[in-house]
This record gives structure tokens, C-alpha cells and sequence, in this order.
């Protein structure tokens, strides 16, 4: 039986401190924990090291596709030291004899509950819908209060040499994150491109998809396949300083947070509009493979009642 968490980004000043994975009341069903190292200390990271508190195996030096399994009782305390460069990326997960806990089934019954309906699999469009504006701030209190902080999405993209335009009313900007949740677009060097992404995550994961993709993506045609771009008025460049100001209340962190990526900057020193353009379509053909994906897997995870079914064939 199992329960997970997806892929955790530990950024730059990340750490945690002596403890058990079941260290709370409601955390009491976690009888073993894994985690598997999706990137290698000293490559993509500094710092970040995990350590036992007890016992012959001290320290543990993340190594990408290292898989390491302890019980999760009071027998295994462990921390992971302060990340201090790069982003350490793990995959957690846990597992428990009791099966009550069983986060397959749960998440199967959601997504039974989304996907079975026709009406919302004939509606669906691979969009990300975005959770409440208030999960993206990040500050450097523990009050994650948005008159200090930084939104994450939009810092990202910021650190990537891009910005935001929304046309939405001025008066929009006093709810300020709200904003990135209804349509807007992408600037870069004061070009504005026309087409208008569903909200901020939609932009965030095109621009990531770009980074990740741009060399095997398909040459661009002359003309671009999405909008156009165009210089930024000066009403319109007044109006993305506005919104930079009003999300972005601490520059010096968002750099901090993000700056390490910057190498991914130089694959967007010849930015390309065309080639991005080009992306914006593959990234929609990818996610709705994704999605054809998991409707036709979800009879057959219903079925076995399990979304990851190991195969015990022996080689
Ligand atoms: O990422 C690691 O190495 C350990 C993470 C951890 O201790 C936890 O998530 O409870
Ligand atoms: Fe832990």
C-alpha cells in the first residue's frame, strides 16, 4: 500500500532537521518511507546530504536513481542538510501495512469521479487548472504574506528573461496574484507576443516545455503559427512594470530561488518567437497524449485497483 508525493524540489536554502517520517498523529499509518534521488549532489546540487541519526550508515551522498528505504518509526531519525546551490529533486514515498491508507484507490476514485463523466472528458483541454493564488507565495517569513514575498510562478519566469502582460482591467492589479489566474500573456526584451495563455501555468509550463524540448522540436515556419509579436506600447510597458512590482515584492530572493538556473538561460539567449510558438502547439499535442494516456489506463486501474501494477516476471 502506498502513498506519495510527487517530484519535491529542494531549492537553494531547503533543509529539514532531525525527525521520523511518522512523527504526527496523522502520519502514525507510515510504516516504511523511500526516496529515490532524481538528480546527483556535487552535478546538479551543493549541500542537501541526508544522514542517520543511528547506526552504521551515516550519510547518504544523493546520487541521481539511488533509491534509499528506511522504516519510517522513531529506529530511523535522519535530516538532510541546507541545500546550498543548484535544486535537489526527490520522489518520496511511503508505504503502509494498513490498507485504509491506500492512496491508489483514492486517487483512482477522483479521477474516476473527473474522467468517467463524459461531459468533462468531451470538455477536457489540457490546460492546468492553477490552486488558489495564496499556495504560490513564497516569503522569506514563515507568514507567507504577499506584501514580502515573491509569486513563484511569475519569479520563474522573470529569472527566464520573461514577463507578464495582462489586459484585464487596472483595478485587477489591487488583487494582485489573482491576475496570473485568468488569461494573459508572455513579454521578453519589450516584445509582446499575442497569444494569450489560459493563466500563468499554462505560460510557466509552455516556457518549460520550450527549455526542455527546443532542440527536437520541429523547425518553425517563417510565419508564426501563434500570433504575432509586437513592440510593447509605452501604456503597455508601464502596465507589465506595474504587475512586476506588485508580484515580485522581493527581487534579491527571487534570484536567490531561482538564479541557479540561469545556464538554462544561454539556451534562451537566441530566443526565437517562432520556435516558441512551435512549442506552445507541441506542448498542447503532449499533454493531450498524457490525458488520452490516463483515460485509457484508468478501466485497467480500476480493475486491479492499483495505479502502479509491478511485474514480478522473473528475467
Ligand atoms: O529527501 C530526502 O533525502 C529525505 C526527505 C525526508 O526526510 C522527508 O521528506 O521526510
Ligand atoms: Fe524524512
Amino acid at each position: 500500500m502506498l502513498g506519495l508525493l510527487p517530484v519535491t524540489s529542494w531549492a537553494k536554502g531547503a533543509s529539514i532537521g532531525w525527525h521520523s517520517d511518522d512523527n504526527r498523529e496523522y502520519l502514525k499509518q507510515r510504516d516504511f518511507s523511500a526516496v529515490c534521488y532524481l538528480n546527483s549532489h556535487g552535478e546538479s546540487f551543493r549541500g542537501g546530504l541526508f544522514h542517520f541519526k543511528d547506526g552504521e550508515l551515516q550519510t547518504v551522498v544523493p546520487s541521481a536513481g539511488d533509491l534509499l528505504i528506511y522504516t519510517a518509526d522513531s529506529n530511523n531519525i535522519h535530516s538532510v542538510e541546507e541545500v546550498t546551490d543548484g535544486e535537489r529533486l526527490t520522489l518520496t514515498l511511503w508505504f503502509s501495512r494498513n490498507s485504509t491508507h491506500d492512496e491508489d484507490m483514492k486517487l483512482i476514485s477522483r479521477l474516476s469521479q473527473i474522467y468517467l463523466n463524459e461531459e468533462s472528458c468531451r470538455s477536457f483541454f489540457p490546460f492546468p487548472a492553477p490552486a488558489s493564488s495564496n499556495m504560490y507565495l513564497f516569503s522569506r517569513e514563515q507568514s507567507f504574506h504577499e506584501e514580502f514575498g515573491i509569486n513563484i510562478c511569475f519569479a520563474r519566469l522573470l529569472v527566464l528573461g520573461f514577463s507578464i502582460y495582462s489586459s484585464s482591467d487596472e483595478n485587477l492589479l489591487e488583487e494582485r496574484c489573482d491576475i496570473l489566474l485568468k488569461p494573459l500573456k508572455l513579454t521578453r526584451s519589450d516584445k509582446l507576443l499575442s497569444y494569450e495563455f489560459s493563466n500563468i501555468l499554462h505560460a510557466l509550463q509552455v516556457v518549460q516545455y520550450y527549455l526542455w524540448k527546443s532542440w527536437d522540436l520541429p523547425r518553425p515556419e517563417s510565419t508564426l503559427s501563434w500570433g504575432k509579436v509586437t513592440e510593447l506600447s509605452h501604456p503597455q510597458k508601464e502596465k507589465v512594470d506595474k504587475l512586476k512590482l506588485a508580484l515580485i515584492k522581493d527581487h534579491k530572493l527571487a534570484w536567490e530561488t531561482f538564479g541557479f538556473r540561469c545556464h538554462e538561460s544561454t539556451e534562451l539567449q537566441d530566443f526565437n518567437w517562432a520556435c516558441f510558438s512551435v512549442a506552445i502547439t507541441a506542448w498542447e499535442d503532449y499533454t493531450s497524449e498524457k490525458h488520452k494516456d490516463l483515460i485509457r489506463s484508468l478501466p485497467h486501474w480500476i480493475n486491479y485497483q492499483s495505479i502502479f501494477c509491478a511485474s514480478f516476471d522473473t528475467v
